[in-house]
């Protein structure tokens, strides 16, 4: 089981590699680990196990962040109620298309490999088009707007290297560019 020990931090070189794209059928290794990132999340999500664990509750983990330079990244995002938005291990996961535009969460971004706040307005794109292969090696295409976009670009940047604070304007980091919304 994933613990937060597990979790590369920044300085770790693979959280700035470009990740490889695994190929199908996938093999036992790659279905694993994408079996343990979301397992990660799910027990991460879980208050009591949470704890007993001491791991970061998570929405979001990708390969590079285990150490495992692969273009898989799990996501599992909840809504208010508890009941799942958008819950999938993302195989190759792919932005086809972005929205003009953009989107930014009202209190910034965290990362599970940065054990530091950063503040700053994270600019992001409000709608995405996403393909990515599933543990089956099917082809998904779908359309994510607003937090579950937001998880989905935060994840595909770890896949190439990028973190949160590098999409920060280091000048006015809470200027508000034109045409972008503020997600509460
Ligand atoms: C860094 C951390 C603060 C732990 C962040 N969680 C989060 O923003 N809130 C959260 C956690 C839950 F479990 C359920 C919930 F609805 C909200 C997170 O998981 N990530 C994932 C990450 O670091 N992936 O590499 C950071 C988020 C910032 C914006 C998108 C992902
Ligand atoms: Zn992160």
């Amino acid at each position: 089981m994933i613990l937060m020990k597990d979790i590369i931090r920044e300085g770790n070189p693979t959280l700035r590699a470009t990740a490889k794209k695994v190929s199908f059928p996938l093999s036992q290794e790659d279905r694993d680990l994408g079996k343990k990132m979301m397992k990660y999340l799910e027990v991460s999500q879980d208050e009591k196990l949470a704890e007993k664990y001491h791991l970061r509750a998570g929405v979001g983990l990708a390969a590079p962040q285990i150490d495992v330079s692969k273009r898989v990244a799990a996501v599992l995002v909840p809504d208010n109620d508890g009941s799942i938005v958008f819950k999938d291990v993302l195989y190759n996961p792919r932005i086809l298309r972005e929205s003009v535009k953009r989107a930014a969460l009202n209190e910034g971004e965290g990362c599970l490999s940065v054990d530091r706040n950063v503040a700053g307005l994270v600019i992001r794109t409000d709608r995405i088009t996403l393909e990515y292969y599933d543990v089956n090696g099917e082809r998904h295409e779908i359309k994510l707007e607003n937090y579950p976009a937001i998880v989905v670009q935060h994840e595909i940047d770890h896949l190439n290297g990028t973190l949160f604070y590098d999409h920060i304007d280091k000048e006015s980091p809470f200027k508000l560019p034109e045409n972008t919304i503020i997600i509460e």
